[in-house]
């Protein structure tokens, strides 16, 4: 469904430049639900919005099922955002208007595009638990059930991918659950592909797959150890747990090494690596120099 091979993104302003995503590899397959976790500033939201169609991309591949989105034309560009995505803000003013109800919000995408369907806007405003309040304005519903109109509107188009960005940021713990047991069900029911960027490494535990961005670059992924367990049941799965970690590498051989692992060793920037046959060795030159009795 995604295929990003070599993404680069350049924020110049001023005659200053950012690079925000340096080379970044990652691919989704059609249907997962799976989590981008990172620190502030490592490019995730960058990368949410070239996906989501809300920015160009500089370098590099993008694709995402039929639309390769650095060729893409601006005219193609709304269609895409129409048809294929559906977006979640953490801050989800974004998403709504305040002075019309609940259904009423889920019914504006459908009107814009040209699809209105009454019955799945109710039906999708009863998946999310709101049946009973469908017919309140948004300044009479709590954050919390906003962000699940949000959830809806982003559905309203029938999307085959969901783009959220820290959706579950600024609500309570049960909120959270909620949120993430809807993405489930979507993502089990509608087929929809989900991503999700966040911080929170709780909620990375609930998807399937986790991968990790540091400084504009994949680098681990947390894969799911047994793909039959449940996630959505009760109980407080933590992401070592249920995942296995593995470094990514890409096609060029390139792997990032952790920043405390290289401060450990004083690798600062250079190191020695050896393959003994089975393992891959990568060591301080400093410490090798010092180390006279050569143990292995
Ligand atoms: N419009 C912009 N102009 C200039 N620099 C930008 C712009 N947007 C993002 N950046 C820079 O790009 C880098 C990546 O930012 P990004 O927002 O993608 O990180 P993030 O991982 O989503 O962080 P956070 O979790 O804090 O939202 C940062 O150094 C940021 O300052």
């Amino acid at each position: 469904m995604i295929e990003c091979e070599g993404l680069v993104k350049i924020f110049k302003s001023d005659n200053i430049e950012v690079v925000a995503l340096q080379g970044l590899n990652i691919q989704v397959k059609k249907g997962e639900m799976m989590a981008i976790i990172g620190n502030s500033g490592s490019g995730k939201s960058t990368l949410l919005n070239i996906l989501g169609g809300l920015d160009r991309p500089s370098a590099g591949q993008v694709r995402v099922g039929e639309w390769n989105l650095l060729k893409i034309t601006d005219e193609q560009l709304v269609e895409y955002k129409r048809k294929t995505v559906g977006f979640i803000w953490q801050n989800n003013a974004r998403n709504l208007l305040p002075y019309l109800t609940a259904i009423e919000n889920v019914e504006m995408p459908m009107l814009l595009s040209g699809n209105y369907d009454k019955q799945y806007a109710r039906q999708l405003l009863e998946w999310v638990g709101l049946g009973h309040r469908m017919h309140n304005k948004l300044h009479q519903l709590s954050g919390g059930e906003q962000q699940r109109v949000a959830i809806a509107i982003s559905l309203a188009n029938r999307p085959q991918m969901l783009l959220a960005d820290e959706p579950t940021g600024s609500v309570d713990t049960q909120t959270c659950d909620m949120i993430m047991d809807i993405f489930r069900r979507m993502n089990r029911e509608l087929g929809v592909t989900i991503v999700i960027v966040t911080h929170d490494l709780s909620l990375a535990s609930k998807v399937d797959r986790v991968v990790a961005i540091r400084d504009g670059l994949t680098s681990t992924e947390f894969v799911k150890r047994n793909p039959n367990l449940d996630l959505s049941a009760p109980g407080n799965h933590k992401m070592q747990d249920v995942h296995e970690e593995y470094v990514v590498v890409d096609r060029a051989g390139r792997l990032q090494v952790p920043k405390d692992f290289l401060a450990a060793l004083q690798i600062d920037n250079k190191a020695s690596m050896e393959f003994d046959g089975e393992k891959i060795l990568i060591r301080s030159p400093k410490l090798l120099e010092g180390n006279t009795n050569d143990d292995n």
